[in-house]
């Protein structure tokens, strides 16, 4: 339930996006810098420098993406790393492109090897290098493509290739956001969607949110689904009752997160231990446990990442009701140096 990433149902997302910066809550520094970039390409009648969005799952990437093309007035194309096969399809997409527009790709570090380099010259120079033929009689023709802005995502700006994300001039990374924000978030949301929440309802949800919009939407639906089936009022009672069977527990955290929190405090002492062996008894992707669930749990002290593997901190055995094994202290060397991806 509480998982960032996108599910079918988020197909409701969309009546929930905010379609202007102004509309967009919370990354305050981001949007601001951001206002700031898209004014000055304007008034040069020239494309935005290209940006990188970087950040954990459901945090807003894609929203800041369309708003981007929507601000600077320009067309929006999008499409992702794994979907981009061929070199031919990428050509297809870049020699179709208006000048300034914007071409967004999601998961940008699942683009293949060889489409990277074909984009190096084409973020660079607006320039495309196209094979043509086979063999002996193929030959190299250069085409010229409009200026555009590239807008790249990922949830790890440290997967992707050094040369690939030098070449963004505007790299942007997503924080976590604050109860307050997620706040105005939700009861932005209950409005939208015609819903009556109540203050310490509205309260309620947004600080089991996980720090992340998107889980803060899903919520927030959930609620009004069980709000209108029982008859009461959405507060924070209701709330509540709706989160518990939800199985969101009052951090935010859901069946998976505590799964890998009680695996290190309970077959490795509170660790550390590598996140090889947790992907494996977790039956989870190492990904989808670096990405997804660890983001947050490492910001609230949770887990904490060092040298030698994950450890859990000092709440995260408050959090499991658990007292931490006798001399439980983190020794500083664990703590130096991480392997902390940036
Ligand atoms: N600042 C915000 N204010 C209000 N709603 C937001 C904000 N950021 C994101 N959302 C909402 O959260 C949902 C998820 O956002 P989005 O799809 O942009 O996330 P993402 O970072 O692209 O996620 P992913 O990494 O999974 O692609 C959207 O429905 C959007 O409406
Ligand atoms: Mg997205």
């Amino acid at each position: 339930m509480t998982t960032p990433d996108r599910t079918e149902e988020d197909a409701a997302e969309a009546t929930l996006r905010p379609q202007t910066l102004d509309d967009f809550t919370g990354q305050k520094t981001l949007r601001e810098n951001l206002a700031i970039f898209i004014q000055a390409a304007k008034a040069r009648g020239e494309a935005l420098d290209h940006v990188l969005l970087h950040g954990p799952p459901g945090l807003g990437k894609t929203t800041l993406a369309q708003i981007v093309a929507r601000e600077l007035g320009v067309g929006f194309r999008a499409t992702s790393g794994p979907i981009l096969q061929r070199a031919g399809d990428l050509a297809a997409i870049l020699t179709n492109l208006q000048p300034r527009d914007v071409l967004f790709v999601d998961e940008i570090h699942r683009l293949q090897p060889a489409l990277e380099e074909t984009l190096y010259p084409a973020m660079e120079d607006f320039q495309l290098d196209l094979i043509i033929g086979e063999g002996p009689a193929a030959r190299t023709v250069r085409i010229d493509l409009p200026p555009f802005t590239l807008v790249g995502a990922t949830t790890r700006a440290g997967l992707l290739a050094t040369p690939l994300r030098d070449r963004f001039g505007i790299p942007l990374r997503l924080q976590f956001y604050t109860p307050e924000e997620l706040l105005l978030i939700v009861r932005r949301g209950a409005q939208k969607l015609g819903f009556a929440l109540a203050e310490d309802g509205a309260e309620e949800i947004a600080r089991r949110s996980r720090g992340t919009p998107r889980i803060a939407g899903r919520l927030l639906r959930r609620v009004r689904d069980f709000a209108m089936v029982a008859g009461r009022p959405a507060d924070r009672a209701m709330a509540d009752g709706a989160l518990a069977r939800l199985e969101v527990d009052r951090l935010g955290l859901d069946a998976m997160d505590r799964r890998y929190l009680r695996r290190i405090a309970e077959y490795h002492n509170g660790g550390p231990v590598g996140v090889e062996t947790l992907a494996a008894a977790l039956a989870e992707a190492r990904d989808t446990i670096e990405d997804v669930i660890e983001p947050y749990l490492i910001q609230e002290g949770l887990v904490m990442r060092t040298p030698r593997g994950r450890v859990l901190g000092e709440p995260g055995w408050r959090h499991l009701g658990m007292t931490p094994p006798a001399g439980f202290a983190i020794q500083p060397d664990l703590l130096s140096g991480g392997d902390q991806a940036p």
